[in-house]
C-alpha cells in the first residue's frame, strides 16, 4: 500500500513540461512545477488559464498531452493515490433524490477505513441542515457545503478544489474555510484551491501556484514570493521606466499624476530616491494578472525535482 503519511520534504504535486491540447488549442503550456505535501495552494489565474484543466488532470479526470503530472509520485487517477484524493469540482456533482444521510452513507462505503463521520456530519451541521433534508431541495451554497463534507469526510492526503466557496455566503464562506484549514492542519492535507477571490487568499493559503494563458508565471511558498517583491513609489520625471530600474525586473509600473507606483523584483539595492514595502499577496497578483508578459518566477521549492518524463 502506498505510504501516504506526512513528510515535510514530501511532493504532493510535481509537474515537468506539462501540456493539454484541446482540439489543437493548447488549455496548458509547458508547466513544469512542484507544490510540497502539507500546503494549503492558491491555483490563482484569469478565465480561461488552464485551473480547471490543471485540477482535472490532479484527480485524474483527464490525461496530458504533453510531459508529465504525478500525484505523491505516482500516476493520476492510478489505484494507489484514487482513495488519497478528493476532488470538488465546479459542478459538485451529487444526487439530487439522495438525502443527506444517503449521501454521508454512500461516502462511507466509497471510502471504507477511512470514512471520518464525525467530520462530514459536523460539517453539514454546522451549516443547520438536517440529514433528511433531500439534495435536490437545497440551495447551491448549501450544496456546497454537502459537497465540501463529503469531500472531507474521505480524510484525502491531497484535496483538490475548484472555486469551492464561489457560491457561500460571507459567513458560511468564513466557517468553512475555518473549517478546511482546520482539517488541513490536524491531518497535514495537501490542499490545491483555485479560486478567483484574492483577498481571501491571504492568510489561508501558504503556497502559490499562478497561471495565466496555460503557463505558469508564479510558483512557490507566498512568504518568499512576497519577499521577492517590493512596491516602489516615487515621483515620476520623464517618459518611459525611471533608469534606477534598469537592473531590475519591474512586473508592473503606473503613473498618477506626479507619482510612479512600481512592483519590482530588485536585484539588490535600488539606487534614487523611492519609498519601499513589502506588497500585499493581493498586490503581487494583481500586478502580474495585468501584466502576463512578466518573468516567471519559482522559489526553490516549488522547482521540479525530476527532469522530464513521459507521463504514465
Ligand atoms: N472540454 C474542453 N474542450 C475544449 N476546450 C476546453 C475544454 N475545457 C477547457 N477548455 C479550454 O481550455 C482553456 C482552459 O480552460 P479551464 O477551464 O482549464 O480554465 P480555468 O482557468 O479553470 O477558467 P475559469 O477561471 O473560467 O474557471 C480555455 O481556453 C477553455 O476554453
Amino acid at each position: 500500500m502506498t505510504d501516504l503519511t506526512f513528510h515535510p520534504d514530501r511532493t504532493a504535486l510535481e509537474a515537468v513540461g506539462l501540456g493539454v491540447t484541446y482540439r489543437r488549442a493548447p488549455a496548458l503550456r509547458d508547466c513544469s512545477f512542484r507544490v510540497p505535501a502539507g500546503r494549503v495552494c492558491a491555483l490563482v489565474g484569469p478565465n480561461g488559464a488552464g485551473k480547471s484543466t490543471l485540477l482535472a488532470l490532479a484527480a485524474g479526470l483527464r490525461r496530458p498531452t504533453a510531459g508529465s503530472l504525478t500525484v505523491f509520485g505516482r500516476p493520476p487517477g492510478g489505484p494507489e493515490v484514487r482513495p488519497h484524493v478528493a476532488f470538488l469540482s465546479q459542478e459538485k456533482p451529487l444526487y439530487p433524490s439522495f438525502t443527506i444521510a444517503d449521501t454521508l452513507r454512500m461516502g462511507r462505503e466509497l471510502n471504507p477505513g477511512s470514512w471520518d463521520r464525525a467530520t462530514a456530519e459536523r460539517i453539514v451541521g454546522d451549516g443547520g441542515l438536517s440529514l433528511q433534508a433531500r439534495v435536490g431541495d437545497l440551495s447551491g451554497g448549501q450544496r456546497t457545503r454537502v459537497a465540501l463534507a463529503l469531500a472531507l469526510g474521505k480524510r484525502p492526503a491531497l484535496l483538490l478544489l475548484d472555486e469551492p466557496m464561489a457560491d457561500l455566503d460571507p459567513l458560511a464562506r468564513h466557517d468553512m474555510t475555518a473549517a478546511l484549514m482546520a482539517e488541513a492542519a490536524e491531518h497535514a492535507t495537501t490542499v490545491v484551491m483555485a479560486s478567483h477571490v484574492l483577498a481571501e487568499l491571504e492568510g489561508v493559503c501558504d503556497y502559490l501556484l499562478l497561471i495565466a494563458d496555460g503557463r505558469v508565471r508564479l510558483a512557490g511558498e507566498v512568504e518568499d514570493l512576497l519577499a521577492a517583491h517590493t512596491v516602489l513609489v516615487g515621483r515620476h520625471e520623464a517618459a518611459g521606466p525611471p533608469r534606477e530600474f534598469a537592473a531590475h525586473t519591474v512586473v508592473e509600473s503606473r503613473v498618477t499624476g506626479r507619482q510612479l507606483t512600481a512592483l519590482v523584483r530588485p536585484e539588490g539595492p535600488v539606487a534614487g530616491e523611492w519609498r519601499a514595502s513589502e506588497p500585499s499577496l493581493e498586490e503581487v497578483l494583481l500586478a502580474h494578472l495585468r501584466a502576463p508578459g512578466a518573468p516567471a518566477l519559482l522559489t526553490p521549492s516549488a522547482e521540479p525535482r525530476s527532469s522530464w518524463k513521459k507521463a504514465a
